[in-house]
């Protein structure tokens, strides 16, 4: 089955058909660098990133171009950089590095372009002119605002309509604007925010024009697949369409969406106790500190455990049931690992590949139909249980074992899980459980050398809780968690 997804836009499922198959292009709003993300904000890269997985192997690695960007420019940023009276430059320098350490952690591959609205405000100032000089935006009091009553088809994403958004308008509006829901595109700064020339004074850009300014420079319109969290509908991804269009002259066409995003991709929301998590709610909780305290591929599976246009609540019990599918998968590795270690893949001919490729397919259908991960991870366990069942038959053929061992990581590689060897997994795939362990086993042999029996049984049962098995060799012991 050919690649469907739903567009927000359109409001259905729709036939994924590429502008031009040799260059496929996906634009994901990525991190304000301002602060560690929590664990909502991880939920749209690792989507998007099974979604390029996908892509690429359909298109080929070199025919999709990824871009997300890095909002390094942005009032947050400016106030963590005031309080700790360092330059903004170090506040989003640190913050990215964490992001994507972490990213990195959780298996997302890096984007093949990551635009720094730093790096682009020449683009970002040409794209403001377009859209003035097309008579959709006005400058007032050094701001520069689009005027949304100039674009026919402003509210076609959201579902709004910009009479009802006016009666509706409770908003304190600033006396520069001709209209409540007109937006900035550019902004005075004062003597000590960060600024930029212009045409139209000292200052920086608003936050939507960086997308559609960074979108049109470094990918081009229109590009293929928009994607973002449900929450950017309204007003960001409504006032880029907005920008992007005016800024080629297209106000008034009915269709003009079509020039800057041909599908349009929302994630539903990360909740706990069924509220989003969310800085300003304060029920978050880090990614960062969740992967010092456990593999990123757990919380990676726990991720993609639910469909992503669905709500996803997290909780310890979605945790620790991401771990035992992860450990009993990594099980069946080891085993298989056991079973082939005289084998080599490379013997396996082409009528076999073929058949290990044939056996994917249940996993891209899923994949394949609105990016269906739970689907995907349940085919993914009928791989796990084919491969068992041969490792437990005496009778099988050795190349089957191997075929069926191929098409498992095969798959496990489109959804970014099963990437450690199992070895590393059942050993170190926990990097606080491997810390603790070696703690222990140190302890046990300063221990031992004293004769202190009681303390190696009190370090023995301290393991044993930690359901860790030690098998003691003439290189000194080894372990692994208890399959
Ligand atoms: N709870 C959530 N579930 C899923 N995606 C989320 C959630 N919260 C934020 N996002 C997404 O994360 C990305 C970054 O969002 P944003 O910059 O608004 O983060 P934030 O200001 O830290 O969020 P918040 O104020 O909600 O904590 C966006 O794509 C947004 O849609
Ligand atoms: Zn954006």
């Amino acid at each position: 089955m050919p690649l469907h997804i739903h567009d927000t836009l359109r409001r259905e499922k729709r036939l994924f058909e590429p502008r031009n198959k040799d260059r496929v292009t996906l634009y994901v709003c990525g991190p304000t660098v301002y602060d560690y993300a929590h664990i909502g904000n991880a939920r749209p890269p690792v989507v998007f990133d099974v979604l390029v997985r996908l892509l690429r192997r359909t298109y080929g690695s070199d025919h999709v171009i990824y871009a997300r960007n890095v909002t390094d420019v942005d009032d947050k940023i400016n106030q963590k950089a005031a309080r700790e009276g360092v330059p903004i430059g170090e506040v989003t320098a640190r913050y990215e590095a964490a992001y994507l350490a972490d990213m990195g952690l959780l298996n997302v591959s890096p984007p093949d372009i990551a635009p720094h609205v730093t790096d682009y405000i020449p683009a970002i100032v040409d794209q403001i002119q377009a859209i003035v000089d097309a008579g959709c935006a006005y400058a007032a009091e050094g701001h520069v605002l689009f005027d949304v009553s100039s674009y026919k088809a402003y509210g076609a994403l959201s579902g709004r309509n910009l009479d009802d958004m006016i009666a509706g308008a409770r908003v304190e509006v600033a006396p520069y604007k001709k209209n409540p829901h007109d937006f900035v595109l550019w902004k005075p700064s004062k003597a000590d925010e960060p600024s930029w020339p212009s045409p139209w004074g000292e200052g920086r850009p608003g936050w939507h024009i960086e997308c559609s300014a960074m979108i049109e420079k470094t990918l081009g319109l229109p590009i293929d697949i928009h994607g973002g969290g449900i929450d950017l509908v309204f007003p960001h991804h409504e006032n880029e369409i907005a920008q992007g269009v005016c800024a080629h002259g297209h106000a008034h066409g009915d269709q003009a969406h079509d020039e800057y995003a041909r599908y349009w991709m929302h994630n539903g929301f990360l909740t706990v106790d069924a509220e989003k998590m969310s800085k300003s709610i304060g029920n978050v909780l880090l990614l960062h500190d969740l992967v010092q305290a456990m593999p990123g591929e757990v919380v990676r599976w726990a991720l993609l455990s639910a469909h992503y246009r669905q709500p996803l609540d997290w909780n310890q019990g979605l945790l620790d049931q991401s771990r035992k599918n992860l450990d009993r998968l990594y099980g069946v590795l080891r085993d298989a690992e056991a079973a082939l270690a005289d084998f080599d893949e490379a013997t396996l001919d082409e009528a076999e590949m073929e058949l290990a490729e044939n056996a994917l397919d249940p996993v891209l259908d899923a994949l394949e139909d609105d990016l269906n991960t739970p689907g995907a991870i349940a085919q993914l366990f009928g791989l796990g249980n084919t491969l068992r069942e041969l490792l437990n038959d005496a009778e099988a053929d050795i190349n089957d074992v191997a075929m069926a061992r191929w098409s498992l990581k095969e798959a496990a590689g489109l959804l970014g899980v099963l990437s450690l060897t199992p070895d590393a997994w059942f050993e170190g795939g926990d990097p606080a459980l491997k810390a603790e362990v070696e703690a222990l086993l140190d302890q046990r042999a300063s221990a031992r050398a004293a004769k202190d029996w009681p303390e190696a049984d009190r370090i023995r049962d301290r393991l044993n809780a930690l359901n860790v098995v030690v098998m003691d060799g003439p290189d000194g012991p080894t372990w692994r968690v208890k399959g």
